[in-house]
């Protein structure tokens, strides 16, 4: 038996360009084109490429793309300044400070001086309350990803028992909100968890947010589980996820790839949050381009 691979790079180039169609409506409505600034800290050879695709991914999509490079020993108050700025910026209507940042820069400090109303991210502790507890907000790219990925191979998510294992605030702890607001019965896995193989064993759903490669074996899984890999790593036999690829081929239902899984899907989501904060911050309603409600 072999598990169907979900094509994330393919649902994420469709979701992409109903991005683009919602970018063309906009315009069309309210003159204006949605802009998404990205701020980069220092030159992180890794954080350089995923800058560089964001950008191009925000071109293709219509979108206006206003990217600030500033030194790795950039002073704390002038990154801040620039966020100030952009915050004030009409034309900005996303805001994303690449991570990680330099050891000597707050993250948190930062990540709370965007305007919450163009936290694209959703990493901004209003966005991450407004999440917890149902309001509207920005939902994180890649937890929001995974959720497409999984209604589109599942259906109805409702009663499913899943597993997050992780519980970082941009991956694993919205990643569970996400799974609790679908009805899924949740389990939240880290690094002090007892008998993990154990508790992989009794999962519908399987959410691997490590960054520790090939770590989830497949002879952990229950037979027939949806896999989701959402970690990145890299080694000499070159990117990786958090999940033993081949292992989890012969047992689960469904597995993502890495590469070509949930990471276009992040960048992909990030442009939708784009859309969504450029009408609600002009008044004007979005027109809803899910295929399958899949998208929310
Ligand atoms: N595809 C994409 O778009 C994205 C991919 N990523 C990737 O996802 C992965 C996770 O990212 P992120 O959440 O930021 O990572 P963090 O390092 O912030 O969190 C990792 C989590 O894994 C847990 N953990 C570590 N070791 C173990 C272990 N042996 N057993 C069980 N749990 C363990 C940690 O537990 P504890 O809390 O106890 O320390 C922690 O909660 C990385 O590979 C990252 O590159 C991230 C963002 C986007
Ligand atoms: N403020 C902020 N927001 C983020 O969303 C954010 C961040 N900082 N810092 C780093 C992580 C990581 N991340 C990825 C995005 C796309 C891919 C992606 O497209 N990956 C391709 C492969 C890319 C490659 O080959 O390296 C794939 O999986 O197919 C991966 C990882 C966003 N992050």
């Amino acid at each position: 038996m072999s598990a169907q691979i979900i094509d994330g790079k393919a649902f994420a180039a469709g979701l992409r360009a109903r991005v683009g169609e919602g970018v063309a409506a906009f315009h069309a409505a309210s003159g204006r084109v949605p802009g998404l600034a990205v701020v980069l800290v220092g030159e992180d050879p890794a954080s350089a490429v995923y800058v560089r695709s964001k950008g191009k991914a925000t071109r293709e999509a219509g979108m206006q793309s206003f990217e600030h490079r500033l030194p790795a020993d950039v002073d704390q108050d002038d990154l801040l300044a620039v966020i100030d700025r952009l915050n004030g910026d009409a034309e900005v209507d996303g805001i994303l400070v690449q991570l990680p940042l330099p050891p000597h820069i707050d993250e948190q400090a930062v990540i709370t001086r965007i305007d919450p109303d163009k936290d694209v991210d959703g990493f901004h502790p209003v966005n991450a309350g407004r999440l917890a507890t149902g309001l509207d907000g920005f939902v994180p790219c890649t937890p929001a990803g995974c959720v497409m990925l999984l209604k589109d191979t599942l259906g109805d998510l409702s009663g499913l028992d899943a597993v997050v294992i992780g519980r970082s605030n941009i991956v694993g702890k919205p990643m569970a909100q996400l799974l609790i607001a679908e009805s899924c019965t949740v389990t939240v896995a880290h690094s002090r968890t007892r008998d993990l193989a154990g508790v992989v064993a009794r999962a519908d759903i399987v959410i691997a947010a490590v960054g520790r490669a090939e770590m989830i074996k497949g002879e952990w899984l229950k037979p027939g589980a949806c896999v989701i890999d959402v970690g990145i790593n890299r080694t000499a036999a070159g990117l990786v996820g958090d999940v033993d690829f081949a292992g989890a081929m012969s047992v689960a239902g469904a597995v993502t790839p890495v590469p070509g899984g949930v990471g276009p899907m992040t960048i992909a989501c990030l442009l939708r949050n784009t859309l969504i904060s450029a009408h609600r911050r002009a008044g004007v309603p979005m027109i809803e381009t899910a295929p399958n409600g899949g998208e929310r």
